[in-house]
C-alpha cells in the first residue's frame, strides 16, 4: 500500500488518490499473475483490490464506514454519516479478459445524504477522473442532430435499450463496467447510459458523482433521483447522460416501456 497519513488531501484527492493506487495494485497483479485466467483472475482482482483499498480507507479516513461490494456489509453502515462507497473491480469479466482495457475502481464519498467526492479509475487506459477536477464536457460530434450514441454493457445489454434504439436511431456502443461507460461520455465516445436489470449502488456512486461534477445529467430511468446509503444497496436502472439530452431520453424511455 501507499504511504498515507490522515491528514493527506481533501476527501476529492482521496478518492483519486485511492482509486489510482487501486488500479496499480490491479495492473501489477494482471501483469504478474500469467498463470491466472478466468474466475481465478477474477477473484484474485476483486480480493487484491479490496484488501489495498480497506487498508486505505482504514488508515486515512479511520472513522467512515465503508459499503463495498467486496466486503461483508456489517454493522450500522446505513446509519453513518460518512460512507465510503467503492467497487474495488468493476468490469470484473473485463478485467480477466487480457489485454480488455474496459475496467475500473471506484470510490465514492457518501455524507449527510448524497454522494460528495469520488473517481473512477480506468488504469489501463492510464484515465482516472474525479471530483477535484472534473473534465469539460467536449462538443457533440456532429452537432445536436447527430444520431445519439448509447453506451451500453456489451455482456448483458438491457432488453429495452435495442428497442430504445431503435426508437431513437441512436447507435448502440457496448463496453464493459459501469465506470467506464459513464466516463465515456466525458471522453466524448458516447452520448448517454442507459442500464436497467439489476445493478448495486458501488457500481454506479462514483461514475455518478464524478458524472454530476462535469454537469452530465444522472437519474434512475423514470427520472426519479438516485439515492444512496441505503439499507438495501440494490440500485436497478439509471440514466446518465449530456444534460441537454435528458428529457428527450427519459420521453423515450418511457415511451418504450409503454409499448414494450
Ligand atoms: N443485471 C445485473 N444485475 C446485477 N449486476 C449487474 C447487472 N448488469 C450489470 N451489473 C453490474 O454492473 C457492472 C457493469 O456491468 P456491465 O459491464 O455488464 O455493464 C458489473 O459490475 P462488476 O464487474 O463489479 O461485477 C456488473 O456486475
Ligand atoms: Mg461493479
Amino acid at each position: 500500500m501507499t504511504s498515507t497519513t490522515t491528514t493527506a488531501g481533501d476527501d476529492h484527492a482521496v478518492a483519486r488518490r485511492l482509486a489510482d493506487s487501486a488500479g496499480e495494485v490491479l495492473l501489477g497483479l494482471r501483469a504478474a499473475r500469467t498463470d491466472l485466467e478466468g474466475a481465478e483472475l477474477k477473484d484474485a482482482g476483486d480480493r487484491a483490490s479490496q484488501e489495498h483499498l480497506a487498508a486505505a480507507l482504514a488508515d486515512v479516513r479511520p472513522d467512515d464506514a465503508v459499503l463495498s461490494e467486496e466486503a461483508k456489509d456489517v454493522g450500522d453502515r446505513a446509519s453513518a454519516t460518512r460512507v465510503w462507497i467503492i467497487d474495488p473491480l468493476d468490469g470484473t469479466r473485463e478485467f480477466s479478459e487480457r489485454p480488455r482495457e474496459d475496467w475500473a475502481v471506484h470510490v465514492a464519498l457518501w455524507q449527510d445524504g448524497d454522494l460528495v467526492a469520488g473517481a473512477v479509475a480506468r488504469p489501463a487506459m492510464g484515465a482516472t477522473l474525479a471530483t477535484d477536477a472534473p473534465p469539460a464536457l467536449p462538443e457533440r460530434p456532429g452537432g445536436p442532430g447527430a444520431p445519439v450514441r448509447l453506451a451500453v454493457s456489451r455482456s448483458r445489454p438491457p432488453a429495452f435499450v435495442t428497442a430504445l434504439a431503435e426508437r431513437l436511431g441512436a447507435e448502440l456502443v457496448p463496453m464493459g463496467s459501469a465506470g467506464v461507460k459513464a466516463m465515456s461520455i466525458l471522453d466524448g465516445a458516447a452520448d448517454a447510459y442507459v442500464h436497467a436489470g439489476g445493478q448495486y449502488e458501488w457500481d454506479s456512486a462514483a461514475p455518478v458523482v464524478v458524472a454530476r461534477a462535469a454537469g452530465l445529467h444522472t437519474s434512475r430511468i423514470d427520472g426519479s433521483p438516485l439515492t444512496y446509503n441505503r439499507e438495501d444497496p440494490l440500485l436497478p436502472d439509471l440514466l446518465i447522460c449530456r444534460p441537454e439530452l435528458a428529457d428527450f431520453l427519459l420521453d423515450a424511455i418511457a415511451d418504450t416501456h409503454a409499448t414494450a
